[in-house]
């Protein structure tokens, strides 16, 4: 990745693209010249009468005929460079998704959603116009202003070029402060912009929670002061450009006052032609395109070179959670196989989220064997999600604390280690897309009778039947809104179509009433013979058939054991045990 950290990677990809381009550019800039000339010669000609009819269609037949070239030649130029630049933007914003999908958890939690996304389309814009129109516009301003200066002198006189550009140097001594300021303007505009962004994915997505707690009108406000920041830094490169471009009309205009002076003055004296004359107006006015273009290039470039650094802080983040082992080496070492069994063993764990913080768990000693039951149970923020996201590997831990079939989880590919595992997390989260693509999801598979004895054994089938589309119904945004305990049953017929040989439930059954848990934990049971589970929940009714128990307090194995040793030990779970047979009471007698 370090060697795609630069722009001038993706660009020197399509470097003949870019020098065909340019090349082309140049003809059609040199070919330019020649229609003020033809214009000139056919007024000298009619003006001294030298000229007939003849002469003037030829004139004009040259006229259409470099015309036709210049049609060509700007379609030419405008596919290669603009193509380039559209290429470039395709690749950049490939390979950041592809970067963006290998970092950690811990870069997702650290950065907003906004500003990601923000990053792919407006940061990326900015780069591509600043690698296709503007390079266009700065090359094609150089060389224009070199070949107009170049005719103004050859052509017309020497004397009067120098008195109608002295104006124009003006202008670049300004460009170079105009490019910083512009710079840190657009900086400033593009964070706000990716401010905004996130503002209103929060308000979407978390608009159920704004609406019950009647927070619109907060809401609104918080998003009036984003949007009201956003126009202000927008508002900031408009004053820029506002007072810069209309002073290159002034500089222009300077020299179109020379020239008409001076330039009319030589004609009067016969030092030049009126042709000539007349042509020189042309050449100067030609002169007002670069001038404006190298303006517009600078605001590109800086642009660009803002939103460029901005993308290259997602290149530069490096993962930090890879494969040490690859995964022919790990098959060598298994003698070709690359199937885990699922004996998991916890070896003196502790765990910190921030190293200066206090560990989210502490010294966790168990070994859960293969094919059997490990239930979770403690009170919120204890550490069971951190135990499944650590041992899915979402975080590193030390060497060694986490075994699978007695390899440290560090030294097996993430491949294997996570094909290995089915995880349903607690968010359920489902794609926008159809309930048999959402089940097939991490299997190598899509048949139809497998999902749908997937979704049977996660008691979800008859109500995906019960669908105007059934199995495929789209979920989400576009589609049927599921309820929390139909998600919470795609989600775990998800994880039980990959048949994987450790299943991790994080609070998975909460959303499900106690009839269709105990169906679901009958059908685990009867399925996943011989295969390992870790079910976390709150519910007893959940646990109490697991082959061990550990309660987790603070971070650490307060209790640990079948449910019938940790009621005999009269702890924690006891007591838990006891609250929920009561509550339990209580509901049946109502
Ligand atoms: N990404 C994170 N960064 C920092 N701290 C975190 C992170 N995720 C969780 N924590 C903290 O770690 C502790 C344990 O969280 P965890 O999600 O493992 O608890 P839990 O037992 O699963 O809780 P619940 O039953 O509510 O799901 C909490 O104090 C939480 O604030």
């Amino acid at each position: 990745m370090k060697q795609k950290n630069t722009l001038f990677y993706y660009i020197g990809k399509y470097k003949w693209k870019y020098i065909a381009g340019t090349i082309i550019l140049l003809v059609v800039d040199i070919l330019n010249l020649y229609i003020p000339q033809f214009t000139g010669e056919i007024t000298d000609g009619l003006q001294s009468h030298s000229m007939g009819m003849e002469g003037v269609v030829q004139g004009i037949i040259k006229i259409l005929l470099v015309g036709l070239i210049l049609t060509v030649g700007r379609f030419c130029w405008r596919y290669f460079i603009f193509g380039s630049a559209r290429r470039v933007e395709y690749e950049i914003r490939n390979d950041m998704f592809a970067h963006l999908e290998t970092l950690s958890m811990r870069y997702f939690n650290e950065n907003k959603t906004g500003e990601l996304m923000s990053y792919f389309t407006n940061d990326l814009n900015a780069v591509r116009m600043s690698i296709g129109p503007a390079v266009i516009t700065t090359f094609d301003a150089i060389i224009l202003t070199v070949l107009v200066l170049g005719k103004m002198i050859t052509h017309v006189d020497l004397r009067l070029t120098i008195m109608a550009v002295i104006p124009l140097g003006i202008i670049a001594g300004g460009g170079i402060w105009y490019g910083k300021q512009a710079e840190k303007r657009f900086r400033e505009k593009q964070q706000a912009f990716s401010d905004l962004t996130d503002q209103v994915q929060e308000s979407i997505s978390g608009v159920r929670v704004i609406k019950a707690f009647v927070q619109e009108r907060k809401e609104m406000q918080a998003f009036a002061k984003s949007n009201k920041n956003n126009k202000d830094k927008n508002m900031k490169v408009v004053k820029l450009q506002a007072t810069v471009m209309p002073l290159l009309d002034v500089v222009v205009g300077f020299s179109s006052l020379i020239t008409l002076f001076y330039g009319g003055y030589l004609t009067m004296t016969g030092e030049i032609s009126l042709g000539r004359f007349i042509a020189f107006n042309q050449y100067i006015n030609m002169l007002v395109w670069p001038m404006i273009a190298v303006g517009d290039s600078i605001t590109f470039f800086s642009q660009g070179r803002a939103s460029y650094k901005r993308i290259q802080s997602v290149f530069k983040e490096e993962a930090d959670i890879f494969d040490k082992v690859s995964l022919e080496e790990f098959m060598k070492e298994q003698e070709g196989k690359s199937d885990l069994q699922g004996e998991i063993q916890f070896k003196g764990l502790s765990f910190a989220y921030n190293k200066q913080d206090k560990p989210v768990l502490e010294d966790i000693n168990l070994t859960v064997e293969k094919g059997s039951t490990l239930a979770i149970l403690g009170r919120t923020g204890s550490g069971k999600t951190t135990l499944a996201n650590l041992l899915l590997r979402m975080y590193n831990t030390e060497h060694n604390r986490i075994t699978i079939d007695g390899i440290d989880i560090r030294e097996i590919p993430l491949k294997v280690l996570r094909e290995s595992i089915a995880y349903v997390p607690q968010d359920n989260f489902l794609f926008s897309d159809t309930l048999g693509n959402n089940i097939a999801f991490g299997s190598e598979s899509d048949k139809k009778e497998q999902i749908e004895e997937a979704a049977k054994q996660a008691c979800i089938h008859d109500n995906i039947m019960d669908f105007p589309f059934q199995y495929e119904t789209i979920v989400g945004e576009r589609g049927v809104t599921l309820s929390g305990g139909q998600k919470q049953r795609s989600s775990i017929a998800r994880a039980l179509m990959k048949e994987a040989p450790i299943l991790i439930l994080d609070d998975a059954l909460s959303a499900v009433d106690t009839d269709t848990e105990e169906r679901i934990l009958k059908n685990l049971k009867d399925n996943r013979q011989g295969k390992t589970t870790i079910i976390i929940a709150h519910r007893i009714s959940t646990i109490q058939n697991a082959d061990q128990i550990l309660v987790l307090e603070e971070g650490k194995m307060a209790e640990y054991g079948t449910h019938d040793t940790l009621l005999e030990r009269e702890g924690i779970y006891a007591d838990l045990y006891r609250k929920q047979q009561l509550e339990r009471q209580l509901v049946a007698q109502e």
